[in-house]
């Protein structure tokens, strides 16, 4: 079964309020996505392997530290996916990234694949897949699926909200994947939103609707 965390930093609920505000226009929303995504991306890379090394500074030789282990691809799911990749990458900038296009059908909720396009050398990498909102699950799950069809096997899902309805899904279907959140949601609403959430997190960063 896989974990799910929760990022209680006070920076990331404070802002996260500022988010989910309907006061909150579009310039200042992508803002505050951009830096949530920053703060989660810190507390995501929390756990990446190290290895020592010896580095000279300009008075003496030391032991210190460097990354080791895989290198990173970040997967936005599209749309809104793209307002957190920015954030990330100023503290990942050599990551690569991949994208998958889907859209969530709004009568069946059911996702629709449109575009996925990875890095090449999708083996060697580790992946972090983002998106905002974890709501019925089902993007998330296929777009998962899409990225272990062409290889990938070490992957973990960073939203900022998720519905109950959504972790659990993923759990079932994904159980190898942690699930990494700003706040875990009371629950969905008939038209599949998550409640409070934040509303349509895509039409909110791009000014659509
Ligand atoms: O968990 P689910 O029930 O699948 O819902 C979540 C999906 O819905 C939203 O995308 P949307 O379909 O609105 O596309 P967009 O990003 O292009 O607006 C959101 O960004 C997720 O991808
Ligand atoms: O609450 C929700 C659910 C799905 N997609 C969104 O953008 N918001
Ligand atoms: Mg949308």
């Amino acid at each position: 079964m896989s974990k799910v965390y929760v990022f209680d930093h006070p920076l990331i609920q404070h802002k996260l309020t500022y988010i989910r505000s309907k006061e909150t226009g579009t310039k200042e929303f992508r803002e505050l996505v951009d830096e949530v995504a920053a703060l989660m991306a810190y507390e995501i890379t929390r756990d990446l392997p190290l290895q020592e090394v010896e580095v000279e500074t300009p008075l003496a030789k030391c032991k210190s530290y460097l990354l080791a282990g895989k290198k990173i691809g970040l997967v936005p799911i599209l749309r809104a996916g793209l307002g957190m990749v920015d954030g990330i990458l100023k503290l990942i900038p050599a990551a690569k990234v991949g994208h998958i296009g889907l859209y969530r059908d709004p009568d069946t909720l059911e996702p629709v694949e449109y575009y996925v396009k990875l890095p090449s050398d999708i083996e060697e990498r580790d992946f972090i897949v983002i998106d905002p909102m974890l709501a019925t699950g089902g993007s998330a799950v296929a777009a998962i699926h899409s990225l272990k069809k062409r290889g990938a096997s070490n992957i973990k899902l960073m939203c900022l909200i998720a519905a109950p309805e959504g972790i659990e899904r993923m759990q079932k279907e994904h159980p190898d994947v942690d699930i990494y959140v700003a706040s875990v949601d009371e629950k969905l609403n008939e038209k599949g939103y998550i409640i409070p959430g934040l509303g349509d997190a895509g039409d909110r960063l791009f000014g659509t609707k």
